[in-house]
């Protein structure tokens, strides 16, 4: 299969990688001297340091190029550069499948990812969204990762799982598109809690507590929206959300750790050098939380941190005094 692979950061570099071994990919990053620097060195030393590229990994900084020749797109961008790689990919005149690896809420909008593939590519193209706990460094290096591809189009799903699938990168088909996305999102806010959490000394209780609390209001968000429980309780859902709140690579965490040590946001930002998703998903989320009357006093600890300059330790006092509850609703 031809791959194209948009957007050279750590992930789309690290799934580049990976595939190469069984199809023919290539990688398309916008920045032409990112490219000459990447084919020079034959490998990403900005995203993705010290894993060589594999021969046959073709790069390319002429998207419509790239695209001419795709069965298959996988848009490796953050959110927010998402609408904006679909309005390009939607004036091609080939059709060929479009998978998406962000994971977010669109910022203003709100919208999942899915909702403004439908709204910007025509209805011919076939497309899905692939999630799950996976570190770039650690497919890149060909450890064994397990990930959820899901589509409204079932055989999509199902065709573009087994194309992809391989010994080191298990990949499961499923049709739950929602409850893959909210999972994958909101995962990026508990990342940040759970660093904020680490970074305090609050300890491993704490930590269990806030996991498991987090899975029950990602779980409350991912009902409400029309995601599946045995998906938020899967791959995408619990298995990232312990991935990223327990992993020092995860830089929604790194966030985390430094807020927790008063670093100033764009100080940090800067210092992680890469997108860090939870800190825009968290004003979408609290957005969505309050129209929708869901109940998440997690994410609205994160937002206040963030973006109401609290200091945590004010933060952290008011969630652990609030009145205890059943832990689950009594007639669900
Ligand atoms: N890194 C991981 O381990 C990982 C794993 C799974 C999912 N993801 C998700 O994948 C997405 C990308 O993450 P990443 O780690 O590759 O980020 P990154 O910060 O390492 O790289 C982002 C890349 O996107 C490019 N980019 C940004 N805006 C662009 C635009 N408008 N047009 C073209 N290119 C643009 C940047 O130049 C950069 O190459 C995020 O949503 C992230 O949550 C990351
Ligand atoms: O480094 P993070 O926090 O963006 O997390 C990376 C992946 O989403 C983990 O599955």
């Amino acid at each position: 299969m031809n791959i194209t692979v948009v957007g050279a950061g750590a992930w789309g570099t690290a799934l580049a990688i990976s595939l190469a071994a069984n199809h023919r990919v290539t990688l398309w990053a916008r920045a032409a001297e990112q490219v000459e620097a990447m084919r020079a060195a034959r490998c990403n030393q900005r995203y993705l340091p010290d894993t060589p590229f594999p021969p046959n990994l073709t790069l390319s900084a002429n998207l419509s190029a790239a695209l001419s020749v795709a069965d298959l797109a996988i848009i490796a961008v953050p959110t927010a550069a998402l609408r904006s790689i679909l309005q390009q990919i939607a004036r091609m005149p080939n059709r060929f499948g479009v998978v998406w690896l962000c994971k977010g809420f669109e910022a203003e909008t709100s919208k999942l990812p899915h909702q403004v593939v439908a709204e910007v590519l025509p209805e011919e193209f076939r497309y899905g969204v692939l999630s799950g706990p996976s570190f770039a460094q650690e497919v890149a290096r060909g450890l064994p990762t397990a990930l959820t591809l899901a589509s409204s189009d079932v055989e999509f799903a199902r065709d573009t799982a087994h194309a992809l699938h391989h010994a080191r990168l298990r990949i499961y088909a499923s049709t739950d598109v929602v409850g893959v996305e909210v999972g994958g999102a909101v995962k990026n806010v508990m990342a940040i809690a759970s660093g904020i959490c680490d970074g305090m000394g609050f300890g491993y209780n704490a930590r269990a507590a806030l996991l498991t609390r987090g899975l029950a209001e990602i779980s409350r968000l991912g009902l409400k929206l029309g995601g599946r429980p045995e998906t938020l309780t899967g791959l995408s859902g619990v298995g990232d959300l312990i991935l990223t709140c327990t992993g020092d690579l995860s830089r929604n965490r790194q966030v985390g750790l430094l807020l927790a040590q008063q670093h100033d946001l764009a100080e940090i930002l800067h210092r992680i050098g890469h997108v860090a998703e939870g800190v825009y998903t968290v004003r979408e989320v609290r957005g969505l939380a309050q129209r929708l009357g869901v109940e998440m006093p997690i994410c609205e600890a994160v937002y206040r941190i963030i973006y109401e300059k609290v200091p945590a330790g004010e933060v952290v006092a008011d969630l652990l005094s609030r009145t205890p509850n059943y832990e689950f609703d009594l007639n669900p």
